[in-house]
Order: C-alpha cells, then sequence, then structure tokens
C-alpha cells in the first residue's frame, strides 16, 4: 500500500492528509493555523506545513501541494522574501487593477489575454501596487511565486527549481490561460521590470523529488484541488464556503466573460474552472457569533429559532469589501432592525445573507457559462454549521449535495500525487464519498428582499476606507 501527502495551504491554515494511494481512503488528518491579515510573511507557512506534516512525509511516496490562490510571493536574488505576501482577500491594489485593465485594452481584451478580467485579488495587480508604492522592493523582485509553488519548493530537495501549474498559473494576470503558456511581457508591465516565473508542470506530471525521494507533483490552486478531489464532473457545480465563497464548474473549453463575473480559470485536470468568488463566506458567520457571544454552534441554534426572512432583518455581507459584485470599497449593510428584533433573527440574518451571496454566485456563474447543473455539492469549513446545512437548500432553491466532512482541497492534492505517481494518462479513480442530499421548502422571498437591498446600495461609497479584511481579522488574540 503506497500512501500519499495531499497539502491545503489555504488561507487560515495548513491541512494535511495521509492517503491510500489505492483507493483514496483518508488515514490521518492534520492541521496547523496562519497567521491572521491579508499580508502575511510566507515562511508563515512554511512553518505550519513542517508542522501539518511532521512525521508523515517520511511515510509518503508522493506530496502534493494546493494553495490559496493568487497572493503575491515577491523574491529577491537569493530567494529571500521582499516583504510580506499579499493575499488574494487584500484589495488595495483595486485602483492598480483597473489601471491595468486599461493598459491592456479593456475589460474584454483582458479577459481574452487571460481568461479573467483583474481584480484587486490578482498577483499581477500587487505587483503594480509594489512598483507605485514600494518602489525600493519592487526593485528588488528577482522571482515571483504563487503561495504553493513556494510550499511546494521547500518541501523539494535543495537546488530544485520553482514549479507551479496551469491552474494556479491562470490566476496571477500574466498567464494565457486558453493557450497555456506564461505572459512575461505582462508580469513586466505590472512590476516594470522582467522577473523570473517557475516552470509550469502539466497535469499528472512529476515535478520533482522530496528531500526523502518522494514524488512532488506540480500541486495547484486551492479550488483546482477541490474540484479534484470532488471529482467533479462537467454539469456538477460546486460551492465552497471557506475564507472566501465559490461557485465552481468544470469546462472542456476556456472561458473569456469580459463583465468580469466569472474568472476563466485553468484546473488541475486539463480542462478550464470558470469560477464566480466571494470575499465574505464563513467569516460572516465567525463574525456574528462574536458579536451575539456564542460559539459556532450557539449561532446555528439561535438561527434555527427565527424563520425565513429573519423577522424582516437583511443583512448585505460586505464587511471586507466585496469581489461579487465588485465593490472593493463596500462595508456590511443591515436593514430592517426594529425593537422586536431578536438575537435570533440577527444569526439567521448572517445565514441567509451568506446564502444569498453564494446564490448570486451559482447563478452569475450558471448564466455566463450556460453550464446546466446537474448537481449543486457543498464543502468547505462552514458547512459543519447545522444551520448552514438546512438554510442551504431553501435559499439556494435546490438540493445540496453534501459529502461527509472532510478536507476536499487536501484530498484533491493527494490525488494529483498519487497521479504523478502512477504516471497515468488519467487521475486514479476514488470510491466516490457517501454523499447526503439536503433537501428544503425553497423561500424565494429571501432572495428577493437581499437582491433589493444588493441594488439599492451599488452607488454607496462608505466614507472610512481603511479597515481589515473579513475572516482574517484576528481582533484582541481571538483564534
Ligand atoms: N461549525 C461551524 N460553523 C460555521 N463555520 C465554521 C464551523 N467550523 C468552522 N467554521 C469556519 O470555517 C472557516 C474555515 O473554513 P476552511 O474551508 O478551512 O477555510 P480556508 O480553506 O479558507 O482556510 C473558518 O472561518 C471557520 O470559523
Ligand atoms: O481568490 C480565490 C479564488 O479566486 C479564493 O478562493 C482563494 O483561492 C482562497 O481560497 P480559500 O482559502 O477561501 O479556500
Amino acid at each position: 500500500m503506497a500512501l500519499i501527502v495531499g497539502i491545503d495551504s489555504s488561507t487560515q491554515s495548513t491541512k494535511a492528509v495521509l492517503v491510500d494511494a489505492d483507493d483514496g481512503r483518508i488515514v490521518e488528518t492534520r492541521t496547523a493555523p496562519h497567521p491572521g491579515g491579508t499580508e502575511v510573511d510566507p515562511r508563515a507557512w512554511l512553518d505550519a506545513v513542517d508542522t501539518a506534516t511532521e512525521g508523515l512525509l517520511e511515510r509518503a511516496a508522493a506530496v502534493s501541494v494546493a494553495g490559496q490562490q493568487h497572493g503575491m510571493v515577491a523574491l529577491d536574488e537569493a530567494g529571500v522574501p521582499v516583504r510580506d505576501a499579499l493575499l488574494w482577500n487584500d484589495t488595495r491594489s483595486a485602483g492598480t487593477a483597473r489601471d491595468l485593465i486599461d493598459e491592456m485594452g479593456g475589460p474584454q481584451a483582458c479577459a481574452d489575454a487571460i481568461g479573467s478580467v483583474l481584480v484587486a485579488s490578482f498577483t499581477s495587480t500587487k505587483l503594480r501596487w509594489l512598483r507605485d508604492h514600494e518602489p525600493d522592493h519592487a526593485a528588488r523582485v528577482a522571482r515571483v511565486l504563487l503561495p504553493h509553488d513556494y510550499v511546494s519548493l521547500h518541501l523539494a530537495a535543495p537546488g530544485t527549481d520553482a514549479f507551479t501549474d496551469r491552474g494556479d498559473a491562470s490566476g496571477t494576470g500574466y498567464f494565457a490561460t486558453a493557450e497555456d503558456h506564461w505572459r512575461p511581457d505582462l508580469l513586466e508591465l505590472a512590476l516594470g521590470h522582467a522577473a523570473a516565473l517557475p516552470r509550469i508542470v502539466g497535469p499528472g506530471e512529476a515535478a520533482a523529488q522530496g528531500a526523502g525521494g518522494a514524488v512532488i507533483a506540480g500541486g495547484t490552486g486551492d479550488n483546482m484541488g477541490a474540484a479534484l478531489g470532488m471529482a467533479l464532473e462537467p454539469g456538477d457545480v460546486l460551492v465552497s464556503v471557506g475564507t472566501s465563497g465559490v461557485a465552481s464548474a468544470i469546462s472542456a473549453t476556456p472561458v473569456a466573460d469580459g463583465t468580469g463575473v466569472v474568472t476563466g480559470f485553468a484546473d488541475a485536470s486539463g480542462h478550464f474552472l470558470p469560477m464566480v468568488t466571494t470575499m465574505n463566506a464563513a467569516g460572516i458567520l465567525d463574525l456574528q457569533a462574536r458579536w451575539l457571544g456564542v460559539d459556532h454552534d450557539g449561532l446555528a441554534e439561535l438561527a434555527l429559532q427565527s424563520g425565513p426572512g429573519a423577522g424582516g432583518v437583511t443583512l448585505l455581507p460586505y464587511y471586507g469589501g466585496e469581489r461579487t459584485p465588485n465593490r472593493p470599497d463596500a462595508a456590511g449593510t443591515w436593514t430592517g432592525l426594529t425593537p422586536a428584533t431578536t438575537r435570533a433573527d440577527l444569526a439567521r440574518a448572517a445565514y441567509e445573507a451568506l446564502l444569498c451571496s453564494l446564490a448570486d454566485a451559482v447563478d452569475r456563474l450558471v448564466a455566463a457559462t450556460g453550464v446546466q447543473p446537474r448537481r449543486v455539492l457543498m464543502v468547505g469549513g462552514a458547512t459543519k454549521s447545522a444551520a448552514l446545512r438546512a438554510l442551504a437548500p431553501a435559499v439556494l432553491g435546490c438540493p445540496v449535495v453534501l459529502p461527509p466532512a472532510g478536507e476536499y482541497v487536501a484530498l484533491g492534492a493527494a490525488r494529483q500525487a498519487a497521479w504523478a505517481l502512477a504516471g497515468s494518462a488519467q487521475p486514479p479513480t476514488w470510491p466516490a464519498p457517501e454523499t447526503t442530499v439536503l433537501e428544503a421548502d425553497p423561500t424565494p422571498h429571501v432572495r428577493e428582499v437581499y437582491a433589493d437591498l444588493r441594488e439599492r446600495t451599488s452607488q454607496w461609497t462608505p466614507s472610512g476606507s481603511t479597515r481589515p479584511t473579513l475572516g482574517t481579522h484576528h481582533p484582541e488574540g481571538t483564534p
């Protein structure tokens, strides 16, 4: 029995799974937390992966790392970070995203070039921000990596050249997704000078060897990892409720949505992964639980005591600015509060807001790609919530397929590692997990009221623009 390690270096933590390569059975799961904030010393992720994989790597024949997409890991000649990494949910580069879109010939030209219209999440916009605001740092950048590339390199034998895959590369802003190659000219346009890029490793290829001799696969972005871990098929819509909220689907053909709603990423299997991403997801519930002084189980219990529509309370949950819709300067907005409002209503409104935002993401994905959803599947940390599971089919208005709680990004990385180890044409077929189908009577009026608030606030520009981003702000030493 060969054992494999799959790693998810995501926004809030590193998760590692030790898996049997024959059937995908998880033997052990470990996690280690990441620091909060939207700019992080990337060496913290190396410490976290060392902690999470301690004693596991020696047992593994192959390893692969999936990671949070887009983050800017800018290294000097010696491979040392020139500054903290700017993460996908850091919105300071919203203005430079607009500048770069103009310089690339407008939104559709941008989508045609790279598969997506730039928003602040993309790596290239962060490089341009660095050029404009920290020219001394920018001048020292010799190589740019993504978070998963940086962690993979750490696990590889000394002297290994950096490597990545097309899935994660497609979120940089300097990768021609449809044609499958880097666009070093676009990196140079953003940063102001050329810098080295990692080698692209094909789907299923072995990229390197670990210090102990294990095969290391190319790794990928966390959402591409989830698609591989769930063995996503055409017609499946995968909703992930982690730090970000994501609706994604496999496509055989590239997508270039000039409206910017759908990002046309590549996946880790040789296809494409059109996606709609929100910046405010599980953190909406974290914040609400803190405000109400309860834990997650307490929040769920409260929410289920209120009814659909939360006693007339509606929340637009764009606390940390939002990406879909593209409102980087937005803030959260509550309406309908009265003397009759209860704590249960406040809890309920938070779940309904999260689910309405995810429902918007699914609708936008379906409208822009024409995908006919056969199944809607849901994964991510917030699916541990009983209230989320109860309310999801009601707000989304369709049955929701739920796999057992698990680390599906890390499992996808393990599947990629097993693929590279086998050297086969296709990834290994592992038994599909037993799923539960969640069903409930639809509550369309909840979405109607939410949509009304979303549209009424579309022109609002809140004053006081510096505030922390949701999901990565840990006040007063809280986890
Ligand atoms: N029972 C629960 N109810 C609601 N949210 C939860 C629960 N358990 C964990 N979470 C939330 O899930 C999030 C982490 O999910 P995860 O998918 O691991 O995120 P990421 O991959 O972005 O790091 C955290 O914000 C955490 O508070
Ligand atoms: O920016 C995106 C996708 O474009 C995010 O989905 C990040 O990839 C972070 O993912 P999570 O940590 O929330 O899984």
